[in-house]
């Protein structure tokens, strides 16, 4: 199995905060990776490392192969990496379809005017994460919490990406949508996606990964399968020390 995304010694100072500490992680394809920590350890911090919105101060980030730090935001997600926001980011003057086709649209401008939308796919992508189809036309100040992170999952998926990287996805989610997005991440994994989740529902994490990492103020403090990780004993100083 070839490795879909490895991290190597990657640095993020904020001023004289270290947000990201030498941190090297890999993902093999078709792996699911959990990255956990207690609050403002820097599990964000290096998903928009890795999708370039924010720019590493040293070490490098490769997809498939190839060191991706160079290029720009979409150029990442044209190589095959995408990600969910723990804040949702949906554009606010679009429907639920919408925001979604804009996920969908083809790189080439030229085929973006010609090209009629897919809106078979769209609304094929909203029922997958669990909306109606009466919901496709719903403006995001509409939709609850819950419905604004599966609208997320949705324009995530749009992008077709090989490595998904989920930020928070269950939270503010009810007891059913969480059973829902959890089976369409099973569902994906059995397809061969490959997932760096953050959660801080940790029962909800466990079933969707393969092996965990923690880090504390930007340092990978433990690795390797979730109880291994959740019993080890700088994981649960780290925990307590947060509360
Ligand atoms: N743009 C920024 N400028 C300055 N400091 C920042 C910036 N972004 C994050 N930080 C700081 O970097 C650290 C890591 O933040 P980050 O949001 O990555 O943590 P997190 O693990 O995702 O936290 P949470 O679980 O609360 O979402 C925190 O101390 C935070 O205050």
């Amino acid at each position: 199995m070839s490795t879909a995304l490895q991290v190597s010694n990657l640095v993020k100072r904020f001023g004289g905060l270290v947000a990201t500490n030498n941190l090297s992680f890999s993902l093999k394809e078709g792996e699911s990776l959990g990255l956990i920590g207690p609050n403002g350890a820097g599990k964000t911090t290096v998903f928009s490392q890795i999708m370039g919105e924010l720019r590493q101060n040293s070490g490098t980030i490769e997809l498939f192969g190839d060191e991706i730090s160079t290029l720009s935001t979409p150029q990442r997600i044209r190589a095959g990496v995408s990600r969910t926001y723990q804040i949702p980011r949906p554009f606010g003057e679009m429907s639920v379809a919408e925001n979604i086709r804009v996920g969908l649209m083809p790189d080439n401008i030229w085929q973006m005017i010609v090209s009629p939308p897919d809106t078979r796919r769209e609304r094929e992508l909203a029922l997958s994460v669990g909306f109606l189809k009466a919901d496709l036309g719903r403006m995001p100040t509409e939709l609850a919490m819950g419905d604004l992170r599966k609208l997320e999952m949705a324009r995530t998926m749009a992008t077709a990406p090989k490595v998904m990287l989920l930020d928070e996805v269950f939270a503010g989610l009810t007891t059913g949508e969480i059973a829902q997005i959890s089976d369409l991440i099973q569902s994906m994994r059995k397809d061969g996606m490959t997932f760096l989740i953050v959660s801080h529902d940790l029962p909800a994490l466990e079933p969707l990964i393969d092996r965990a990492i923690a880090i504390e103020r930007g340092t990978m403090i433990a690795e390797g399968t979730f109880s291994e990780v959740m019993n080890d004993k700088a994981v649960q100083a780290s925990y307590l020390g947060g509360v």
